[in-house]
């Protein structure tokens, strides 16, 4: 076995992406790299190569046949690791409750859970712990009312996701103990939504919708159901809390950043846009796709049939050929096309409610404690490493 350097490589101290990213950016070729589960594949970097491999279908995701570079299974990853055509019918199954359109009609929702969870905080004690107290609940909440899943159980997800999610920092047993509990949770939840309707009750939520389709293209199988629900709740909260809490941190680091949220709250869309860009957030590096033919990369490089590559939305949102000065967090960057939410088929289904929990979630801490600052020196935060989504495990404050 050759000595190729382990993939996904390690994070900086505070979740800034590893430094390899721009070395390698550099190179000519594509580096090759031992994947954490054994395979090798060769990474890409550059962002017009990785916006290819992430949206031509010569590139598979199926075809991929060892276990993801995170601790979900296969089997619980509906959408990340599947191809067209089953890709494409599984996700227009629920692509119609996230069109820009629906979210604009869950932004009254999204706006009182903001409320609610902010006045928590105002009427808790101080210091506070923002991921505790408002980044997670805030999130799990409003992925709860779009399920329709009981409020009262908020509290039992995250210590089953935490390790789910995990890159390598939870055993291995822990991880699967947290999936079945996880997929018993969703299991008995989908049967008792389905003897509610049965006995002729309105259940509001897209669990109730996925089980009563409008259309016959969008009917899933019963065990469908139960893994689109359980990966939409964890792909919702997961991500936007974690990507809130660093965002806050990040914002308290750029007052002037601060300054334009609270002031102008109106025209947080571009903030919001940069912070996205800027955080690096994919603690997997990325999803391995295998070439099924020879494909030429816009930078010049052939992938040969055969060969697994990983893109790096990360490592391209800092590419300094697309994006002037990448490693300055910039409120007034007038083009971001990043890659944050993916690009492609696989583009994040939930990107436009992601905008709206961002946009509401900083505008409500900074406008409601204006003088927010940590409530611990800096080097205490603690950094979620070795998962699937960097971010703090607390994000403690003061006001
Ligand atoms: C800031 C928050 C978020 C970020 C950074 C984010 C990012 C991403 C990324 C990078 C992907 C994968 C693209 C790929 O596989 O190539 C993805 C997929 C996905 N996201 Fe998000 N996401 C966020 C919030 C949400 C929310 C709120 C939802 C709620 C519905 C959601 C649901 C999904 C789903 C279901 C997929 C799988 C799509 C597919 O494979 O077809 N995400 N997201």
């Amino acid at each position: 076995m050759t000595d190729l350097q382990v993939f996904p490589f390690p994070a900086g101290i505070r979740g800034e992406p590893p430094a390899e990213y721009a070395r390698i950016r550099q190179e000519p070729a594509l580096p090759r790299v031992r994947l954490s589960n054994g395979r090798e594949a060769l990474v890409v970097t550059r962002y017009h190569d990785v916006r290819l491999v992430l949206s031509d279908s010569r590139f598979s995701r199926s075809a991929f046949t060892s276990t993801p570079l995170f601790a979900r299974t296969t089997e619980s990853l509906a959408l990340n690791t599947a191809d067209a055509p089953e890709h494409g019918r599984r996700r227009g199954a629920v692509a119609h409750a996230f069109t820009a359109r629906q979210v604009r009609r869950m932004r009254p929702m999204v706006e009182r859970v903001v409320e609610e969870q902010i006045a928590e905080v105002a009427a808790g004690p101080r210091p506070v712990d923002l991921v505790d107290r408002f980044t997670v609940p805030f999130a799990l909440r409003v992925m709860c009312r779009i399920l329709g899943v009981p409020e009262e159980d908020v509290g039992r997800f995250k210590p089953w996701v935490d390790p789910m999610m995990s890159v390598g920092r939870f055993p291995a047993d822990t991880v699967a103990r947290c999936h079945q509990e996880m997929n018993g949770y969703f299991t008995a939840l989908v049967e008792d939504v389905r003897a509610a309707l049965d006995a002729g009750r309105t259940v509001p939520g897209l669990i109730a919708e996925m089980l009563t389709p409008r259309k016959e293209e969008r009917r899933l199988s019963r065990a469908e159901v139960i893994t689109m629900s359980a990966g939409i709740l964890i792909a919702g909260y997961e991500t936007t809390s974690n990507e809130l809490a660093a965002a806050v941190y990040e914002m308290l680091r750029h007052p002037e950043l601060v300054r334009r949220v609270r002031d102008r709250p109106d025209e947080s869309g571009p903030v919001v846009e940069e912070i996205l860009r800027y955080l690096c957030a994919n603690g997997s590096g990325g999803v391995p796709h295998v070439a099924t033919a020879d494909v030429a990369l816009p930078g010049g490089v052939v992938v040969p049939a055969g060969e697994v590559v990983v893109p790096i939305p990360d490592a391209a949102n800092h590419d300094p050929g697309v994006f002037e000065e990448p490693g300055c967090l910039r409120g007034d960057r007038a083009e971001n096309s990043h890659l944050t939410f993916g690009f492609g088929a696989h583009h994040c289904l939930g990107a436009e409610l992601a905008r709206l929990e961002m946009r509401l979630g900083l505008t409500a801490v900074f406008g409601a404690f204006p003088t927010l600052r940590l409530a611990v020196p800096e080097e205490e935060l603690r950094w979620r490493t070795d998962m699937f989504v960097r971010g703090l495990w607390e994000l403690p404050v003061t006001w």
